[in-house]
């Protein structure tokens, strides 16, 4: 059998009031058309208003739902055909000769279904429209009053009319129901999406984590716990400038335990770092806030002192020397003991570059092994008298 909405959801996909709509009106213009044949058969009507009754409620509803389709914006499209239908219905109350039973029944589909629609504007502009439609019905052929319909066309226009109010309801609840489907998907989606966002917060704040650890392991050296050569090669310009800028000076000391062949020989890999461990902190322990302690290799260490002077670095290299060479290292049952060479080079006097510093403070520190090691040296030889005079400075 033939659907009675053969166009319904071909091809084109409309705006859902599009759809409902062309399965009211199909159903309800085919229940007047009914009514009608019914009470004008046999009643001498002519081709012309058969051919115009058939068009009207049978073809028409088709019509309107192709257009409908067929336009950029289907609703709106659909929102005018309410207009449209309104001004037709209208023509034919006039037409009818304003039969009562068919005119009600017309008239209270049309408005209620704008209404449903288009609201209470919908209702002023569909009047309108209806009015417009009585006018040119009227302009056109004229006005008659024939009132009554047959008890048998005007009981299937009362089913017509009880059926599209029931066919509305069930669209309303149809709507209703698919709402409330929706809301609850999106809810159920939002609380989805919040649970993701949370995970996702979460997992942000654990790479935030573990780039913070691998950016501070990247950046220190793990037995010892001091900054890293990599790290010094990245501070050491930046002191530099810092100092040059503010026109202090800048000294390097670069320490190396001496003989430490001999204390990996004698004790062990393991006594060698319980020994490289104790140096690391007794610098830690001895350093500034501004100064910086770096593993710069081995057994090679080296302190950033930024607005200190070459005297003052050679008393605190006395110190730590001492200190150092007075330390016995518990390793196990064994007790080490080693001393310190020191070599220092300063900004400006020993060079203004990194690589002119660092140089320096590795030939003084050379020096100071070859001078017999457990030793503080600097590059500037002229500095050392002044250490030994005190020259007054304060550290
Ligand atoms: N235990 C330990 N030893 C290390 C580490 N890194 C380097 N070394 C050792 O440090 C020693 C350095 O020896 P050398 O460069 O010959 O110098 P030295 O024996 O200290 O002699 P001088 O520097 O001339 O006084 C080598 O035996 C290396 O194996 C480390 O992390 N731990």
């Amino acid at each position: 059998m033939r659907s009675l909405f053969p166009l319904a959801g071909k091809a084109l996909r409309p705006h859902w009031i599009v759809q409902t709509n062309y399965h009211l009106r199909t159903l309800s213009f085919l229940m007047v058309f009914l009514s009608m044949a019914l009470d004008r058969y046999g009643k001498g009507a002519g081709a012309a208003f058969w051919t115009l009754l058939f068009l009207q409620f049978v073809v028409y509803p088709h019509l309107l739902y192709i257009i409908a389709c067929r336009a950029r914006d289907s609703q709106k499209a659909e929102l005018n055909n309410l207009l449209l239908d309104s001004m037709l219905i209208g023509a034919w109350i006039v037409g009818l000769g304003f039969a009562l039973w068919p005119s009600f029944v017309l008239f209270l589909a049309t408005s209620l279904n704008i209404t449903i629609n288009r609201g209470w504007l919908g209702m002023r502009d569909g009047s309108l429209a209806l009015l417009c439609g009585m006018l040119l019905s009227v302009s056109i052929g004229g006005f008659r009053f024939t009132p009554d319909t047959g008890w048998p066309a005007t009981l299937l226009l009362m089913l017509s009319l009880s059926a599209y109010l029931i066919a509305i309801g069930n669209a309303s609840n149809a709507r209703n129901l698919q709402l409330r489907t929706t809301r609850e998907s999106l809810r159920l989606g939002e609380q989805a999406l919040i649970a993701n966002n949370e995970m996702l917060q979460q997992q942000l704040a654990e790479i935030k984590a573990l780039q913070d650890q691998l950016k501070e392991q990247a950046l220190h050296d793990p037995m010892t716990g001091l900054f890293n050569r990599r790290y010094l090669d990245t501070i050491v310009p930046h002191e530099l400038a810092r100092c040059e800028r503010d026109q202090i000076p800048l000294c390097l000391m670069m320490l190396d335990i001496d003989y430490f062949k001999k204390v990996n020989d004698t004790y062990g890999h393991q006594g060698g770092d319980a020994v490289l461990k104790e140096l690391a902190a007794l610098l830690m322990a001895s350093i500034r806030s501004s100064d910086v302690a770096c593993r710069y290799g081995g057994e090679e260490f080296l302190l950033l002192l930024p607005n200190m002077s070459v005297a003052n670095a050679l008393l605190r290299g006395e110190q730590l020397r001492a200190e150092f060479a007075g330390k016995t290292v518990r390793f196990g049952a064994a007790n080490i003991n080693a001393t310190l060479s020191i070599g220092i080079a300063c900004f400006p006097g020993d060079g203004r570059s990194p690589d002119e510093l660092i140089g320096c403070a590795d030939l003084a520190l050379y020096r100071a092994k070859a001078e017999g090691r457990n030793r503080v040296v600097a590059a500037d030889v002229e500095a050392a008298p002044e250490l030994a005079a005190g020259a007054g400075m304060g550290i």
